[in-house]
């Protein structure tokens, strides 16, 4: 406990840490690395990246693609980051997408997407076939998603939706029978090629339908706003009745979504370099935005409801994947244990690649913990779930 006290956080966390029954001296673990992924098709700049930032690039045994660096090496004014060659995100992220073993082909949801990190993996993991949608309720963290998506060329099977997750129910993008007469098709306005340089006019009509209009969520009743589109994502030349058309349960089972992301809104107590983010911004803050009693509550309701709607919209036999980078019980194992209670058709699954993975089992069988003294990563916890059909 006497390390402990020595750390440079506040008692506010520490008491978060104590009430939630987690080891403070996780945290004592400052030599954990960064983490970054290399852009596939870069591997034959590895030599010049790491002259260019100075440092070798140790290759992370576990996981294909990532690499650890020192921890305080920083690479946003690296030459390799600006021009898109590698990502700066962390391996027990990396291994939360693996864990939905995405396959060419799949049509991918992922429901807390901003700002994108692992979107850009499930993307490049996807390659040329299938389709990817992200939906986050925050326009400011989904526009850095959209920019991100841009400057790794990454956007032609993705689409992007201001939504709320908790309610989001369209489903992937689907080839509509052009049975209608040309008539009825050509009188609606379908989806042209997506551009920033959208006219004023049509701008305008936008920033009036978001409301509230000061604030950067969107409010729970509106519906989804479509950001971004790639031209191989399905949108183009499809109508708005057509692509805001919502999936009904029957239909879900055969055409929702083969893989589904839930990497929910948590307190981030796993990933002490967010919590330090807030020396800056004041511990009082931290307490205020994110500790206190009452935010926790709603968030663990928020965690089931978007693991819940998102299993909704899984077909039968697809793969949903729950992670958080808090480390709390009551953000993980109780909302596994609850969700299961009351999904009949819910399965945990086994993640299989993780025998090889630095990580420990959550308290519930097949579930995965990180931590910075277990896995030299941030902390994550990993859930994997199928449908049956029952
Ligand atoms: C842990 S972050 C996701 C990180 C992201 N998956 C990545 O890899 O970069 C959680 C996200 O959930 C979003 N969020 C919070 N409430 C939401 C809701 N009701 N629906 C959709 N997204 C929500 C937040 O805006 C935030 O961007």
């Amino acid at each position: 406990m006497e390390e402990v006290s020595k750390l440079p956080l506040p008692e506010a966390f520490l008491d978060f840490l104590q009430a939630n029954g987690l080891d403070a001296s996780i945290y004592i673990a400052s030599d954990t690395p960064r983490y970054i992924r290399l852009k596939p098709g870069s591997e034959g700049d590895l030599r010049e990246i790491e002259a260019e930032i100075n440092c070798n690039l140790e290759r992370v045994a576990w996981l294909p693609g990532f690499f650890s660096l020192p921890p305080h090496l920083q690479i946003a004014n690296s030459k390799a980051y600006k021009e898109g060659k590698i990502y700066g995100i962390d391996a027990a992220s990396g291994a939360a997408v693996l864990a939905l073993n995405i396959s060419g082909g799949d049509n991918v949801l992922d429901l807390c997407a901003a700002p994108g990190a692992k979107l850009c993996m499930i993307a490049d993991l996807l390659g040329d076939s299938g389709s990817v949608t992200g939906v986050d309720i925050a326009r400011h963290r989904l526009a850095a998603c959209r920019t991100m998506l841009q400057k790794y060329a990454l956007g032609d099977r993705c689409r992007l939706f201001v939504a709320d997750g908790t309610t989001f129910s369209l489903g992937p993008v689907r080839k509509f029978s052009h049975s209608r007469s040309c008539e009825s098709a050509c009188k609606e306005d379908t989806f042209t090629e997506w551009t920033s340089r959208r006219p004023w006019k049509e701008r305008k009509k936008a920033r009036k339908a978001r409301k509230p209009a000061a604030s950067a969520l969107i409010a729970e009743s509106d519906s989804p706003e479509l950001i971004f589109y790639g031209r191989d994502s399905g949108v183009l030349g499809t109508s708005k009745s057509e692509l805001y058309q919502i999936v009904c349960r029957s239909e879900v089972l055969s055409r929702g979504y083969d893989k589904v992301l839930v990497d929910a809104e948590c307190t981030h107590d796993g990933s002490i370099r967010h919590i330090q983010k807030y020396e800056h911004w004041g511990w009082e803050t931290l307490h205020q935005r994110v500790l206190n009693a009452e935010r926790t509550d709603n968030l663990t309701n928020l965690q089931i409801k978007l693991l819940t709607n998102g299993f909704k919209l899984l077909r039968l036999g697809g793969l949903l994947v729950y992670s958080t980078c808090s480390l709390t019980v009551s953000q993980n194992e109780d909302v596994v244990e609850r969700f299961l209670k009351e999904n009949a058709s819910a399965e945990l699954q086994e993640i299989d690649a993780a025998k090889d993975w630095p990580c420990k089992s959550g308290r519930i069988p097949k579930t995965l913990r990180f931590d910075p003294v277990t896995s030299q990563t941030s902390g994550l916890f990993v859930a994997k779930f199928t449908k049956l059909a029952i």
